[in-house]
């Protein structure tokens, strides 16, 4: 409604425009740093030690018991076809525990972590049911502290990684908490990281390198510790990770669970290394549970069903290979379809053997009783507080902005060379026109390629990295970690000073090249003109790549609402031609108020040389009157461009603020824990 609101309010009704709607304090944070051996653990032989030297930083995370049961999800096909995805999962994962949810692709690995978070992606052909209890208690009403480490890293490609995390730190933590304190908190994250050597280097992306695969991942989970969280949810953190990467991130978490954490890991094919390091193991094939219980003992309990690991071979690459479906021809896959079908009986029925005895719960799990809970009754938060203020969010954001724009070298450098390179092949074309009547078209084409291309190349522009920046931006309102208002200002006023360059540099170039309108005011109007045009252009890039769901769908649809305004751009069609219906599409054509203004701009004042025949347009104003501008000024256009400008970063506003991701609530199961 906001965003109706706000439409309306900038767009004057003459224009008619239609409205597209799219349209604690430091305790808190040292209970992160807590040596806490579960009084379930076994000996972490190998486990890595927390570097922690600070005695003050050793103090207790609250512990945080997760039990599941019956959690099932079943998808809705077309027609009454269903497929489940899983099927009556029963678990549970502990304090001080490493917890693997193993299993093939596609065996609903994923599906539960995000059922288990309480972030499974909602969708009306998705129902969900079960029950997750956190130390007992319902989700909704446990006041525990959850993160969730998502398998793609997002992160702003040119901070380095001691930026990223001073400013996920100066974001997230209560404004009570001081600088060094901050400070502090920061170095012991890094050193439990263990990534204290790559401080200093930029984070990186595709084009430009920086962090490994790894130390992007263990950043990743930097990140999500300072909401001091006691539920820890990773997805697939080993994937597209080389072997000794993947072992570094799982001894990171490793850490994490022997400093307190309840871990909850998706993996999908672990190496013998890093499935040692497991302590509890959750094993799903075709969404059904085939064990659940310590790590250690999984291959005893096969065997016990007659599938005993081979000697010598890894019981992680044994597990992998017994619950993988072979689809290598139909028999295998028969075959092995129906050895997991039994795997899965033979599950189930020692689940309800054994949540008859007493003092069992999540069914089936192998293991002694949980002991559980007295400690963590009343769990509290570390955190509470008021985080940093409008002002404070709007100068790091701000920060963050001008420091990935700045430091983007290569992007600007080929901004730079395609603005001097077009403005050449331009000055070239159209080298000191003259004031013949055919240089009155060379004048307009001039003014339309000018206005197009401006708006082009910032469009392009925003549309190739405005996508990525959105999820980055989505994960860190889901932590509230600010608002989207300060957010947007903080871009624009970091941005705009950059973002003028490009256009200015053509502009300066065209102009005298050209030969435009000799009077040197009217060059800074056509300098301004092509600015303020670039920016809005570059606004609707904002509204696109907010709207759209990949860099790839902003990349389709911007290009394709652009075309729309070129056509609409005042040299192609006569705004006294467009048919009735249409013609508010003039008014909302950024290229039109661009291409207008400019030749406003450089008309009046000119005149021009009859033809042979003494015919012809000789005085500026008749061009102007030809095209239908001739009863509006420069000031009008611009006012005009300021209204759509204000316009796109509303609607970029309000999709920013409207587009939290919803996910798919749990229906209670009919059986309880
Ligand atoms: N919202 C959904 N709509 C349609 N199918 C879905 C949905 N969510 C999950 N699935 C299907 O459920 C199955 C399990 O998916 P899930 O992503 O949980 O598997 P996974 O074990 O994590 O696989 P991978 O290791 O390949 O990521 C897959 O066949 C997947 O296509």
């Amino acid at each position: 409604m906001d965003f109706f609101i706000g439409a309306a309010l900038i767009i004057s009704p003459a224009q008619t425009f239609p409205i597209f709607a799219a349209v604690g304090t430091l305790k808190g944070i040292q209970k992160l740093l807590t040596i806490h051996r579960s009084r379930r653990s076994k000996t972490f032989s190998n486990v890595h030690s927390v570097h922690n030297s600070s005695p003050t930083a050793v103090e207790k995370i609250p512990s945080v018991t997760l039990e599941w049961s019956n959690v099932t999800c079943i998808l809705s096909k077309q027609g009454s076809e269903t497929k489940t995805i899983l099927n009556n999962i029963q678990g549970r994962a502990l304090p001080g525990r490493l917890t693997a949810i193993m299993g093939p692709s596609g065996g609903g690995k994923t599906s539960l972590l995000n059922a288990l978070a309480g972030q499974f992606p909602q969708s009306r052909h998705i129902d969900l049911t079960g029950t997750v209890l956190v130390n007992g208690l319902p989700r909704s009403a446990s006041h525990h502290r959850q993160a969730y480490v998502e398998q793609e890293d997002a992160f702003y490609s040119m901070l380095t990684a001691e930026e990223t995390l001073q400013m996920a730190t100066q974001l997230r933590l209560p404004a009570s908490i001081s600088s060094p304190e901050r400070s502090a908190y920061v170095s012991t994250l890094v050193s439990k990281l263990g990534l204290s050597k790559v401080m200093d280097t930029r984070v990186g992306s595709k084009k430009a390198r920086g962090l490994s695969g790894g130390e992007k991942k263990r950043l990743s989970i930097g990140c999500e510790l300072i909401g001091s969280p006691s539920l820890l949810f990773m997805d697939e953190p080993t994937t597209g990770l080389d072997a000794f990467a993947a072992q570094k991130v799982v001894c990171t978490l490793k850490d994490l669970a022997a400093s307190g954490h309840t871990v909850l890991a998706s993996i999908h094919q672990p190496r013998s290394s890093i499935f040692t390091l497991f302590d509890d193991l959750v094993l799903l094939s075709e969404g059904e549970l085939l064990y659940c219980g310590e790590a250690c003992e999984a291959a005893q309990y096969f065997s016990s069903l007659g599938r005993t690991c081979p000697a010598g071979y890894s019981p992680a690459d044994f597990l992998a290979d017994l619950i993988a479906v072979d689809y290598s021809s139909p028999e295998s896959e028969a075959a092995s379809k129906e050895t997991i079908a039994r795997l899965v009986a033979a599950w189930k029925s020692r689940s309800e053997a054994v949540s008859l005895l007493p003092g069992q719960k999540a069914g089936g799990w192998i293991s002694a009783p949980l002991d559980s809970s007295a400690e963590n009754a009343g769990i509290s938060s570390g955190l509470n507080g008021t985080r940093v203020g409008w002002l404070t969010q709007l100068r790091l954001l701000a920060l963050r902005s001008w420091r990935q724009v700045i430091r983007d070298k290569p992007t600007n450098m080929a901004r730079v060379i395609a603005n001097v390179t077009s403005a050449l092949i331009f000055g070239s074309i159209f080298f000191r026109m003259k004031k013949y009547q055919s240089s009155i078209q060379d004048r307009l084409g001039l003014l339309q390629v000018a206005a197009i291309n401006t708006a082009m190349s910032s469009l392009v522009k925003t549309l190739s990295a405005f996508p990525r920046e959105r999820v980055i931006v989505a994960r860190e309102r889901a932590k509230d970690s600010y608002s989207t208002a300060p957010y947007l200002t903080a871009k624009l006023a970091a941005e705009l000073p950059i973002g003028a360059i490009f256009p200015l540099l053509f502009g300066l170039l065209t102009y005298p090249l050209c030969g435009l309108h000799p009077k040197p005011g009217r060059l800074l109007k056509y300098l301004g003109i092509l600015t303020l045009e670039s920016f809005t252009s570059s606004a609707l890039g904002l509204a696109v790549g907010a709207m759209a769901t990949s860099t790839e769908a902003a990349s389709a649809i911007g290009p394709a609402v652009m075309v729309i305004w070129i056509v609409f751009g005042g040299y192609y069609v006569n705004q006294d031609n467009v048919p009735r219906l249409l013609r508010w599409l003039p008014s909302a054509s950024l290229i039109k108020q661009g291409f207008q203004a400019l030749c406003i701009n450089e008309f009046p004042g000119l005149e021009f040389q009859p033809d042979v025949s003494g015919r012809g347009m000789t005085d500026g104003h008749q061009v102007l009157t030809w095209l239908s501008f001739d009863n509006t000024s420069v000031a009008d256009c611009v006012l005009k461009q300021i209204r759509i400008l204000a316009f796109y970063y509303w609607a970029t506003f309000c999709i920013l603020k409207a587009g939290r991701d919803s996910y798919q609530p749990m229906r209670p199961s009919v059986v309880q824990l």
